[in-house]
């Protein structure tokens, strides 16, 4: 418990301690008998820290003003002389409240967080996830453009859950990591009556998607003969098995992700023009983690939690220095760099928070910061606010005090560098 004599101590305390629940006395001096001091004091109160629940305390016969708190946004009033045990149960119903609405905006943050197991905070990142959330409900096709590791499966799939089809079929195939010669087969699937070979039919990867969505990682590996042929199940609506003659109807949305080479490759006349306009009817582009301010921590953070339960270890959290150098570090192989060296950090470390040494990283690969100063401020503001809010769980209150601000101070500079908490 705090306590504060006059207004501008109980600013100086408010501001310090962010406190869930507030008794204010309205006859405030000089002044006591007359509550307009008190009034103002609460409204400042509000502006500061707008989730604390007031309960104000009035005179016997000041029943008007307690009404007129209320209106004005008092959580409560408690009419003089004061009888301890009702106090008590008026401020501890205040606190469940308050608890209650802080639970419900940390369960809000982390639904948003989870936006279908994407992480993320940084600008950039959210100008993506809300594009996917636009243009999943459409049926258009999606190319999702990007560096190896850098989400654009997790994305995809993400696509295909927020879409119509959610209930449908999600077919996946990586064009790079099967063989040319079973590509066409894994794709269109075999007939087993046009040939003599003993084998049994299969159903391919357009068939398995029927009515529902077909993710084709890396498209530009695709080889031409076979672009031909997809080109025509995309425009026909019909697909052919290897060994059959007989066509079947499909009904498909296609969402392939590729490097951004693919472009390149349809000027070079490697990758069949219509095709590439076919699929990319939107296309995502997804920048790499060095470029997303406040994910890499976020990222480490939330790996950090799901390894400690997956390999049943404790450990608590990242040293300073670690921070500092994830921070540094230019992640050329991206998210799923990250995720590698949290995962062998969590397994490997002898420690309790995870050290510099413990996640391996490459001193060579450190990013140089820039001179001008004003950058140098602007990117150091911007980082040790999103740590603070990564680090205060989204409370924005917690945040400010880490940070030595004030509730509107820490607002104003998160609307200056279009910061979401
Ligand atoms: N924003 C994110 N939050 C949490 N995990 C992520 C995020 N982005 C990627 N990951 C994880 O990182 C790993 C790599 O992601 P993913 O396979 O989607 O990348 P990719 O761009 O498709 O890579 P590649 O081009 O090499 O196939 C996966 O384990 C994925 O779950």
């Amino acid at each position: 418990m705090v306590l504060a004599e006059d207004k501008e101590s109980s600013l100086v305390e408010l501001r310090r301690f962010q406190p869930k629940v507030v008794t204010l006395d309205l006859g405030l001096p000089p002044d006591p008998a007359n509550a307009s001091a008190g009034l103002e004091l609460m409204e400042e109160i509000l502006k500061l820290s707008p989730s604390s629940k007031i309960i104000v305390v009035t005179g016997n016969d000041e029943r008007e003003v307690a009404m007129k708190a209320v209106e004005l946004g008092a959580y409560d009033y408690y009419q003089k002389p004061i009888q301890p045990d009702e106090l008590k149960l008026i401020i501890n119903r205040a606190f469940e409240l308050a608890n209650l609405e802080e639970e419900s905006r940390i369960h809000r943050r982390n639904e948003n967080m989870r936006f279908h197991g994407i992480v993320a905070t940084s600008p950039k990142m959210l100008a993506v996830c809300q594009k996917i959330e636009k243009v999943a409900p459409t049926d258009l096709n999606v190319m999702l453009e990007g560096d190896s590791g850098t989400g654009k499966e997790v994305l995809g799939r993400a696509v295909h859950h927020l879409s119509k089809k959610e209930s449908k079929p999600f077919a996946y195939l990586n064009c790079a990591a099967i063989p040319e010669n079973l590509l066409e087969t894994e794709l269109f699937g075999y007939d087993a009556a046009g040939f003599n070979q003993g084998q049994s039919s299969s159903l391919g990867k357009i068939e398995e998607a029927n009515e529902g969505t077909l993710f084709l990682d890396e498209v530009g590996m695709m080889p031409m003969s076979l672009q031909a042929k997809f080109m025509r199940v995309l425009t026909d609506g019909v697909v052919e098995r290897v060994g059959s003659r007989e066509a079947t109807s499909v009904t498909l949305r296609v969402i392939c992700s590729a490097n951004s080479q693919l472009e390149q490759q349809v000027q070079e006349g490697k990758f069949r023009e219509d095709l590439y306009y076919k699929l990319n009817e939107i296309n995502i582009s997804i920048p790499p983690l060095s470029e997303r301010d406040g994910d890499v921590v976020l990222i480490a953070r939330t790996m950090l939690n799901k390894f400690n339960q997956q390999f049943g270890r404790n450990i608590k959290g990242f040293t300073k220095a670690a921070v500092q150098a994830m921070e540094a570090y230019s992640w050329p192989g991206n998210v799923r760099e990250l995720e590698n060296k949290i995962k062998s950090a969590v397994v490997m470390s002898e420690n309790t928070q995870i050290s510099p040494e413990d996640l391996q990283i490459d001193e060579s690969q450190l990013r140089e910061m820039p001179l001008n100063l004003r950058q140098v401020r602007e990117a150091a503001e911007t980082r040790a606010i999103q740590r603070a809010i990564v680090l205060a769980d989204g409370n924005i209150s917690q945040a400010a005090k880490l940070l030595g601000l004030t509730r509107p101070t820490l607002y104003s500079l998160m609307d200056k560098y279009s910061i979401h908490s």
